[in-house]
């Protein structure tokens, strides 16, 4: 797992390892410099031209000290200026003074509007603004930004793409589209959160000795592929020992959901799986998956976990059942039209609990639009978590974001676009309630469901085009 860090959260260690810990900022801006620097040269042919934009901030100081170490590899590089020199204060000051007695090419940018930008170089060095952009930007710069954007040079961001806030996914203005973001120490949400992490190009994150003082621990994380884990199973083992799952769904001609999710639970451990459904004809020929009629359990049995949702609809048969049930000792991931049940009827949801909303179905549940969600995906589920509280919140898409109760983040980093296709969600879904059933914790059951759901996908994407993957590939792939 990678922390995840705000601006204020960054800002706040660098001046305790600043002031407590007596390392001087002008060192950290070294660091910070040689890490980009370090990056660019892998990047860079003998004879290349790089051009650095240097904004009025310690971004802006990173820059020029960029721009000097550059100049010392014998790369040739040009530096503009966003304002005088002359003002430039601390740090910034200082690789100011050091870069105006090298002989590098430094200009003033007069009018960011009519700038001509420097089309034959090899690389840009975006070094206007950090963690320290306090509004959007407007006027001229937003202009040069934007041509800078359609001019196809490579830019290298430093520490995040100019215009975007290190504090969430919006983009609220003009930015910077980067190939490349070298930032420094920990990640900041918006190089993992969309829509705003989609202007960062490949994201390297470089130690550069900033410590964060003990009260100041993190709470957002990136879970990665290479946090997946699964419990491995004992010799002894029989299918009594990992777990009974009951998938609630599957009704009115909607069969495919629940049995998409019910066979993704057993692809993924669960020891029993049965469907509770208002039309078992429909499930065919007995196999792996038990079916039953619903209206035969007057109470919800003696289920490990539930999956409520896939294919259940909103009719009025398929949730009188659901109003009987005592679920208050149940583990119990709500999907799909469960979410709408839920929603509707405030039903208790669970001893624990996993919502899984796309964002449309997050849309109806905060009332609003899966726009407004997708356009700032973490407020949208920091408001779900007001909204249902006491449980865990998964809402799914690209970067998939994962709240538990007491507000800990994370951020999927695997999964790709592959898993828009239908039933990808019941697969989800099914593979939560698998973990859930073999006695996981919430935790561990949600990550690594959602970790491995997306390695399938990603998997699929290095030898099949991505919009070829359906539902049932996900399955297949829980076999390796
Ligand atoms: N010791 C440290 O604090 C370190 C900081 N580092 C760098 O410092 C950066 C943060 O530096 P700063 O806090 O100086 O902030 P920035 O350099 O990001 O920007 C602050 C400046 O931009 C201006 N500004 C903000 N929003 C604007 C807007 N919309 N339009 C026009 N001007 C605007 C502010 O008035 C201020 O002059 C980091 O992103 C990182 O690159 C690194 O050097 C590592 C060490
Ligand atoms: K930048």
């Amino acid at each position: 797992m990678k922390a995840i860090v705000s601006a204020s959260e960054m800002a706040a260690a660098d001046r305790y390892t600043i002031e407590r810990l007596g390392v001087p900022g002008i060192e950290l801006m070294e660091r910070a410099a040689r890490a980009c620097v370090g990056e660019l040269m892998e990047e860079l042919r003998p004879d290349s031209l790089v051009t650095v934009l240097a904004g009025p901030g310690n971004n802006g100081g990173d820059g020029l000290a960029i721009a000097r170490l550059l100049h010392g590899e014998g790369v040739t590089v040009r530096v503009f200026l966003l304002q005088d020199g002359e003002t430039y204060r601390g740090d910034a000051a200082l690789n100011h003074q050091r870069l105006r007695d090298l002989a590098v090419d430094i200009s003033v940018i007069e009018d960011p509007a009519t700038f001509g930008l420097p089309l034959g170089c090899d690389w840009v060095v975006d070094a206007l603004f950090g963690t320290g952009l306090s509004r959007p930007i407007t006027g001229g710069l937003a202009n040069l930004i934007e041509r800078l954007n359609v001019s196809g040079l490579r830019v290298l961001a430093v520490d995040i793409p100019s215009g975007l806030s290190g504090d969430h996914g919006r983009v609220d203005g003009p930015a910077v589209r980067a190939r490349l973001t070298v930032t420094f120490q920990c990640l900041k949400f918006a190089h993992v959160v969309t829509p705003a992490c989609l202007s960062c190009g490949d994201v390297r994150v470089h130690d550069i000795g900033i410590s964060f003082s003990d009260e100041a621990r993190t709470g957002s994380w990136l879970v990665e592929g290479r946090d997946f884990q699964r419990p491995t199973r004992d010799v002894e083992g029989h299918k009594g020992r990992y777990g009974y799952l009951g998938v609630v769904g599957g009704f009115a001609g909607m069969a495919g959901a629940a049995s998409l999710a019910a066979r993704a639970a057993l692809r993924f451990g669960a020891g029993k799986v049965r469907v509770l459904t208002d039309q078992p004809a429909y499930f065919g020929q007995p196999g792996s998956v038990m079916v039953d009629h619903v209206d035969r359990w007057k109470q919800v049995g003696d289920f490990d976990a539930l999956v409520i949702g896939p294919g259940l609809s909103r009719a009025e048969a398929a949730w009188s059942h659901l109003r009987q049930w005592d679920l208050r000792d149940r583990s119990i991931v709500w999907d799909a039209d469960g979410l709408h049940l839920l929603a509707a009827e405030r039903l208790f949801p669970g001893k624990d609990w996993v919502m899984t909303p796309h964002p449309g179905e997050a849309a109806v549940l905060l009332g609003t639009t899966a726009g407004e969600v997708q356009r700032d995906r973490l407020a949208a589920i920091r408001a779900l978590a007001k909204a249902f509280p006491g449980g865990w919140l998964l809402l799914k898409g690209f970067r998939t974001l994962v709240l538990s109760p007491g507000g800990e983040l994370f951020v999927c980093g695997t999964g790709n676009v592959a898993l828009a296709t239908a039933g990808s969600g019941d697969v989800l879904s099914g593979m939560i309630g698998a973990m859930l059933a073999q006695g996981c914790a919430m935790e561990e059951a949600v990550l690594s469901a959602c970790l491995r759901h997306g390695l399938a996908a990603d998997r699929w994407v290095r030898h099949h085009p991505d919009y070829s993957m359906i539902a049932e590939d996900i399955i297949e792939d829980l076999k390796y």
